[in-house]
């Protein structure tokens, strides 16, 4: 025999019967011997639970009783629910007459769902010519007089099933309430949460059933609740011992209870979709899998408790008299965790019951208090526990670095001596995105990295673009996966929580939205996004004054504005100590060579002790295409500029590389790199716009840039033969000083030199440092370019991602 067991939400009006019918239907037809046990329908037992609340406080409940009713009742009108509902509207009155009620009318009221709910599915099925039969718990498990969580009397209990069974059995399906059983007095008891399983359960046990199907509307056991980590994956086969961890850690399909009958007899139990046949479930069965497996379950709603004084320091009992005190309260409690100091205790409790845990404390410490050995029992609601079952602290280390780099810093946290099982107590605000990050971490499934991207014009928009042409690739090789949540321009956003797609441009046309920095911060936040990454793409300064707030967000900055990195010294230091305090990074590899090695190179020579003395070269992608291009071709200067200009290697406005703020800007950084404190007004700058160009738009520049021809024609006529001309940056002088010598300059060399060879758009770096001698280290290739920057940008973007 197969035990079939059914859920509230498979039970629910409309699909939700039609499945479950279906499903006993072709059972039938296929001549399986089952026997079925139904939850109550929908949400009946929590909306009695709220019915029996607003009746004993005397509140108008009449209402809701009606609607309970027309729903549980619907348009069934072959079944007759009067006795039903009969009990429920006397047993409703006369608690709401009482302002009272007992537990045991609490049972009686709640059992009348899977009362109704079993009553229905029989007549139903009587309606297809199936032999059904209802059949009430009450008559077989019988328990102790425990009500609201009674224990089941085994021995009387197994007989009844056993001798009800021999009368209804063959072709007959019997129709079984869960969760309701009997007292020896023959009251109505309920076997707690979960209890409909329990019922399952137990007749599996006692029927030494072939396999307990368990159907839900979930396609199984997952590694972390669904609806919480879409990337949780299904686990096929588990055993029992892991699903009892499971269960005990709140995974909430199962009760640690439930699985016990089932043990006892070795009878698989397995978990299903009533509203996917197709799908196998999880099997969870005798046999221990082979690597063992990992999940994340949840007790969503729990409350931390503190007790602290110093007069508790040694002393022998303590803990004892508060588990006793909270034990006689039937207060159980779940996470424990006791400095070894002994000044203090923390625990978890249901979040329901926290205040009383915490009036119930205050009694039994009445005395320490008064001798102040107790300082004080505080609550810290709205907390959550997450377990992760499989995880032992050798390799612990990873989920927690990758929790508090998420500025999610848990509460408390223990393990489990024996199991390989960790918990953590985290702020419930926080769950959702921890349970994420966790998950990301322990299963290397795809760790997800949530982008902002501002600024998507040359380098903006292509960086876009390429991730999202490679992103599939990434996800598969690299186990990242990159979702933009947001690009922006000066004045419009485009947010998508699950991320923007190839239609980007023109979404954020028809739904782009004004915006500030506060709100992409708070649709982050609301969404629980994860592994946040902001990329500046812009040339604003006012974009960098959004840094802070996004790196005291969480938010990892890549940049390849590089103002941020040359406005004052202050601030400079100011950004890395907020990085520091909230351990978050900044990289901008770009803002020095567009997309070659640089940053990198230098930080790490200087790291390792190396002494750089000098860093000198081409460092303007655009300048160098103008003065390569210039110097050897008989062309005005404005139609190269223009050239320039056109293939994206100057700034947005060119006069930023023309005036040589943009190499001032690189050789600045550079010198900072170095730990030199050296200021923007510091550096020597030939600027090569002739005064009266300098001012005015962008635009009207542009329309003047021919008389920019006959200057340079002058220059390049005015050089020695066979030289060229080179706008170059140089960093020198006593480099361990504070302060090192910064020039910008256009300089005419020899075409044979090495700077003088430089072709396109390239950029020269010569970095001289004491090991290396006359001999630098040079690193050349594109210094501009919208294609080259942006893959700059992404590297920077996954080596942030690979860090974690
Ligand atoms: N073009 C190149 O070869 C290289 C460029 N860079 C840097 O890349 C950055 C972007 O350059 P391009 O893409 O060429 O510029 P662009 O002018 O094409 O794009 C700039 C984008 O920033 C947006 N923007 C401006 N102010 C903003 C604000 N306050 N908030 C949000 N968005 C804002 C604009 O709407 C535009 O979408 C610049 O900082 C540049 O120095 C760095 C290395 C090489
Ligand atoms: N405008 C810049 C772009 C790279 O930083 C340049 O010309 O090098």
């Amino acid at each position: 025999m197969k035990i079939l067991k059914f859920g509230g939400k498979s039970l629910a009006n409309g699909k939700g019967i039609e499945a479950v019918i279906n499903i006993i239907e072709n059972k039938v037809k296929n001549r399986e011997d089952i026997t079925v046990v139904l939850s109550a329908r929908g949400n009946a037992t929590d909306e009695l639970e709220e019915i029996l609340d607003k009746a004993v406080k005397n509140q108008e409940y009449q209402g809701q009783l009606e609607a309970f009713k027309e729903y549980q009742a619907s348009d069934f009108s072959g079944v007759d629910f009067t006795k039903e509902f009969e009990t429920l509207d006397k047993l409703f009155e006369g608690v709401s007459l009482l302002g009272d009620y007992s537990k045991r009318i609490k049972d009686q009221i709640l059992s009348q769902g899977e009362v109704i709910s079993a009553k229905l599915i029989t007549q139903i099925l009587k309606e297809k010519n199936i032999k059904a039969h209802f059949t009430d718990s009450r008559e077989l498990i019988i328990t102790d007089g425990q009500f609201g969580d009674a224990q089941p009397l085994d021995k009387l209990s197994k007989e009844n099933v056993i001798n009800h069974f021999q009368k209804y059995n063959g072709d007959t399906v019997n129709i079984v309430t869960g969760f309701i059983a009997s007292n020896t007095k023959n009251e109505t008891t309920t076997l707690g949460r979960n209890g409909s399983n329990y019922t399952a359960s137990l007749l599996a046990n006692y029927l030494e059933a072939e396999e307990l199907q368990s159907f839900t509307h979930v396609n199984g056991i997952y590694t972390a609740n669904p609806d919480l980590v879409p990337e949780a994956k299904k686990i096929e086969k588990l055993s029992f011992t892991e699903a009892n961890e499971l269960a005990y850690f709140g995974a909430n399909i199962l009760h640690a209870k439930t699985i016990i009958p089932l043990i006892e007899k070795n009878i698989p139990l397995r978990i299903l979709n009533t509203f996917d046949h197709e799908n196998q479930g999880t099997l969870i069965t005798g046999e221990a899998s082979e690597k063992g497996i990992k999940s994340l379950s949840v007790l969503e709603n729990v409350a931390l408790i503190n007790l602290e004084g110093r007069g508790l320091l040694g002393r022998v009992g303590v803990d004892a008299r508060i588990f006793k005190a909270l034990a006689n309260k039937n207060i159980s409690v779940s996470i424990i965790s006791q400095g070894s100091s002994e000044r203090g205790i923390g625990f978890v409790v249901e979040a329901d019951k926290a205040k009383e845990a915490k009036s119930i404390l205050e009694q039994e410490f009445e005395s320490d208090f008064y001798k102040r050995d107790v300082s004080g029992i505080t609550i810290e609601e709205a907390v959550s526990v997450i377990s992760i079952i499989g995880q032992d602290l050798s390799t612990f280390h990873k989920p927690y670095n990758a929790l508090i780099k998420n500025q999610v810093v848990p509460l408390l946290f223990n393990n489990t001596v024996t199991g390989k099982n960790v918990s953590l107590v985290v702020r419930k605000e926080q769950l959702h995105r921890a349970l994420n990050v966790i998950h990301g971490e322990i299963f290397e499934i795809s760790k997800k990295i949530n982008v902002a991207i501002f600024g998507h014009g040359l380098v903006g928009g292509t960086l876009v673009d390429q991730i999202l042409k490679s992103r599939e690739q990434i996800e598969s090789r690299k186990k990242i996966k990159l979702n933009i949540f947001a690009i922006a321009n000066s004045s419009k956003i485009l947010l998508n929580a699950n991320g923007v797609d190839q239609n980007w441009k023109n979404d954020i046309t028809k739904k782009g939205v004004s915006y500030t920095i506060n709100e992409v911060i708070k649709f982050a936040d609301d969404n629980h996004l994860e592994n946040l990454i902001a990329i500046d793409n812009t040339a604003s300064q006012k974009f960098t004054e959004n840094y802070i707030s996004l790196v005291e967000s969480g938010f990892d900055l890549v940049s390849s504005n590089k103002v941020a990195n040359t406005l004052s010294f202050d601030f400079y230091k100011k950004i890395r100590i907020k990085l520091e305090e909230n351990q978050k990074q900044y990289l901008y590899e770009t803002n020095v060579g567009a997309g070659l090695p640089l940053i990198d190179t230098i930080k790490l020579l200087h790291l390792s002790g190396e002494n750089i003395t000098r860093i000198k070269g081409v460092f303007s992608g655009s300048l160098s295409y103008l003065f390569n291009t210039f110097s050897v071709e008989e062309r005005p200067f404005s139609e190269v500029l223009q050239e320039a200009i056109d293939k994206g290697y100057t700034e947005p406005d060119p006069r930023e590389d023309l005036c040589g703020n943009d190499v001032g800007r690189k050789l600045l950084i550079l010198a900072r790199e170095l730990d030199l404190s050296n200021e923007f007004e510091d550096i020597n700058i030939h600027n090569l716009i002739p005064e009266p160009l300098r001012k005015g738009e962008s635009k009207e520049f542009l329309e003047k840039l021919t008389e920019l021809d006959k200057v340079y024609e002058k220059v390049k006529q005015e050089q020695n033969p066979d030289h060229v001309l080179r706008y170059i940056g140089d960093l020198w002088g006593d480099l361990s000083q504070e302060k090192g010598n910064l020039d910008v300059k256009l300089v005419s060399v020899p075409k044979s030199s090495a700077l003088g060879q430089v072709k396109g758009s390239d950029s020269i770096f010569e970095i001289y440092t004491e090991s290396y001698g006359d001999q630098p280290i040079v690193i050349q290739g594109a210094g501009a370019g919208a294609a080259v920057t942006a893959r700059g940008v992404f590297g920077d973007i996954l080596r942030l991602a690979e860090r974690g």
